[in-house]
């Protein structure tokens, strides 16, 4: 019987959204998994697991390098391995799995490609195609229903004013409508992450405050409250090296999701680097 992915205490998703060619991002992918750039610590995966979203097109040919490298490692170290080392996801998908939907990706051939995490509802999405929060959630299902778990961008408009707990008010209220919307459409038990991506902080020089998104996710938590399944709250927005650490936002949320700043592969080793510390694996 099929059963949904296990999600770890951290997770460090990368969105290549549309900036890398095909052969781009396969090089990338095969840098990050390149023991010689410690990146991805196989020993670790219990504890703190990557991601990589790249674009419809690179879906299977990525699947087909992860495949490869997880029979490598299980030959090197003579153990089976039962869950993947390396999760890797789809930008978008369709909430129908079949028929006549001219230009849509269906969940299910997401799925049968090797992808575990489907990203949903993002900024650029909901602003360039307007899409809505009741799409976000027939979507969100429909992922769960391939066992599949649903990575859902939620964050607030506008930028906070001078009032602080103004600010983190609205922006939980912003961000409340689609969560709710999101766990009234699938089942208590399926995993779900939640990135919370403030649209004013997506594509900037720095990212939102750390103090703005400490408050903003436990009200999230609140929001999401006790439910069966495992739900991670990331942030995304700007996010890279030097976010995480001491004062940062290790304190606040479980991983990040990153856009521009994991294209360098030095970033990402950075930033693996800050969560590995945290979690005290180096
Ligand atoms: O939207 C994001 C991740 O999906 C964040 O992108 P940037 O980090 O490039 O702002």
């Amino acid at each position: 019987m099929a059963s949904y992915p296990i999600l770890p205490e951290k997770l460090l998703l990368i969105s290549l959204k549309m900036y890398f060619t095909p052969d781009q991002t396969l090089t990338y992918l095969r840098d990050l998994l390149n023991p010689v750039n410690e990146i991805v610590h196989p020993t670790n995966k219990d504890k703190l697991l990557l991601a990589l979203i790249p674009d419809f097109l690179t879906i299977w040919p990525c699947a087909q390098i992860l495949k490869e490298y997880e029979t490598n490692l299980a030959t090197t170290t003579r153990t089976p391995n039962p869950t993947p080392t390396f999760l890797l996801g789809a930008q978008d998908c369709f909430w129908e799995s079949q028929g006549a939907y001219t230009g849509e990706v269906s969940p299910a051939s997401i799925r049968a490609l090797g992808c575990s995490i489907v990203e949903l509802g993002h900024a650029e999405r909901r602003a360039i195609f307007n899409e809505t929060d009741a799409q976000t959630a027939r979507k969100a299902a429909a992922t769960c229903a391939q066992h599949m778990v649903p990575l859902v961008c939620i964050g607030e408009v506008t930028a906070p004013g001078p009032i602080a707990s103004q600010a983190v008010g609205q922006a939980v209220t912003e961000c409340a409508v689609l969560v709710r919307a999101v766990l009234a459409a699938i089942p208590d038990d399926a995993p779900v992450i939640f990135a919370y991506e403030p649209v004013w902080a997506i594509g900037q020089p720095k990212p939102a405050g750390v103090d703005h998104v400490a408050a903003v996710v436990q009200g999230i938590r609140a929001v999401i409250g006790v439910r069966a399944g495992t739900a991670r709250v990331l942030y995304g927005g700007s996010a890279g090296p030097g976010l995480w650490g001491a004062g940062g936002l290790g304190r606040a949320v479980d991983g990040m999701f990153l856009g521009r700043f994991a294209h360098q592969i030095e970033g990402v080793r950075e930033v693996v680097r800050e969560v590995e510390e945290t979690l005290a694996l180096v």
